[in-house]
């Protein structure tokens, strides 16, 4: 593993497309993530996540545009192993094998040495486990040893679908801070894909959110949290208004005896308050339900059965 952030290698899609028969199940779907962060891929069930993810490692063919890894398609990269990794579902393990056994195999076709082997199943935290069957292993010790599988090859771009999916919350914690280790410290390209915003909320710098296939959002984390705002609840919300006011505040009125002002410090507010001789009931910074506007985005009309059946929608 390196020690100095790499330079970058990306991922775009240029209107990429896939049809299953009369199904788009991705549609004109153009993106860009970059190196050095951690992007979340999000969008309900059946989105089409899994679908373009496949279609960047070249599993499976685009029926139209592109999916490039640094610039190129998965096909022509010289040795996609060293680019590219990925941990597509945490379940084709041989059950009879052992994990570590599963990855000396792997690591064998790819002429890795099993030194490394060892190296990323202490770095995933199953030294121990990966002795025994893969069989027996829970969810999170095979979203673990996915991981190590993904990681065999030292990639520069990390492809994970819902690598949280199975964790405890001692894992999923883990899963956290490793990952932001191999995105920020390590220059890597980090991708996630899941179909909850509020389990990678905390994870991830950048989104790409998509819904029936196409592209809802894209941007990083702080642009959907939006401009930081702050409700404060006082005795008469009018007299408190207007000293915000002129102390060069923008204010709305929250309820009846509160107030929405559009900062993210506190302290002025409560500053501006006890100046006016207004007592502060309540005072905290007001979060965006991203779950809410993640419903909305995904949910809208315009997004909603675009590309089903007629008999798929009436399910
Ligand atoms: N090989 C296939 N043949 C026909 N339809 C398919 C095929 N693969 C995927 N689909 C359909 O394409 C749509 C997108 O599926 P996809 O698995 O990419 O979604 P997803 O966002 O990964 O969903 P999930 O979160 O449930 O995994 C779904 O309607 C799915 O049924």
């Amino acid at each position: 593993m390196t020690d100095a952030p790499r330079e970058g290698t990306g991922i775009s899609a240029r209107g990429l497309t896939k049809t299953f028969g009369p199904l788009r199940a991705v549609d004109n779907l153009t993106f860009e993530v970059r190196p050095g962060r951690v992007t979340g891929f999000l969008g309900p069930n059946g989105a089409g996540k899994t679908t373009t993810l496949r279609m960047l490692l070249g599993l499976i063919r685009p029926t139209s545009g592109e999916a490039l890894i640094g610039g190129r398609r998965y096909a022509d990269i010289d040795r996609p192993m060293q680019v590219v990794g990925s941990a597509l579902e945490a379940t084709g393990f041989h059950p009879g094998r052992s994990g570590r056994d599963h990855l000396r195999v792997l690591a064998a076709t790819h002429g890795i040495p099993d030194s490394r082997v060892d190296e990323l199943l202490e770095l995933v935290g199953i030294p121990a486990a990966a002795r025994k069957r893969a069989g027996a292993y829970s969810m999170g010790m095979r979203q673990r040893l996915g991981l190590a599988a993904g990681l065999l090859g030292d990639p520069q771009v990390l492809l994970l679908d819902e690598p949280a999916n199975g964790l405890d919350p001692e894992g999923i914690r883990w899963m956290r801070g490793f990952l932001r280790h191999l995105a920020q410290d390590e220059g890597r390209t980090v991708v996630v894909s899941s179909h909850l915003l509020s389990e990678v909320e905390q994870t991830v710098d950048d989104v790409v959110i998509i819904a029936n296939g196409h592209l809802v959002r894209e941007g990083t984390m702080d642009e959907l949290h939006g401009d930081p705002a702050v409700l404060v609840r006082t005795r008469d919300a009018s007299a408190l208004a207007d000293a915000l006011v002129r102390s060069g505040l923008a204010v709305q009125p929250e309820g009846p005896a509160a107030l929405r002002v559009q900062t993210g410090d506190l302290a002025r507010v409560g500053d501006v308050a006890l100046a006016a001789g207004q007592p502060v009931y309540e005072l905290r910074a007001l979060r965006t339900d991203l779950e809410r506007l993640f419903l909305d985005l995904t949910e809208a009309p315009e997004h909603s059965n675009r590309n089903r059946l007629p008999e798929e929608i009436d399910r």
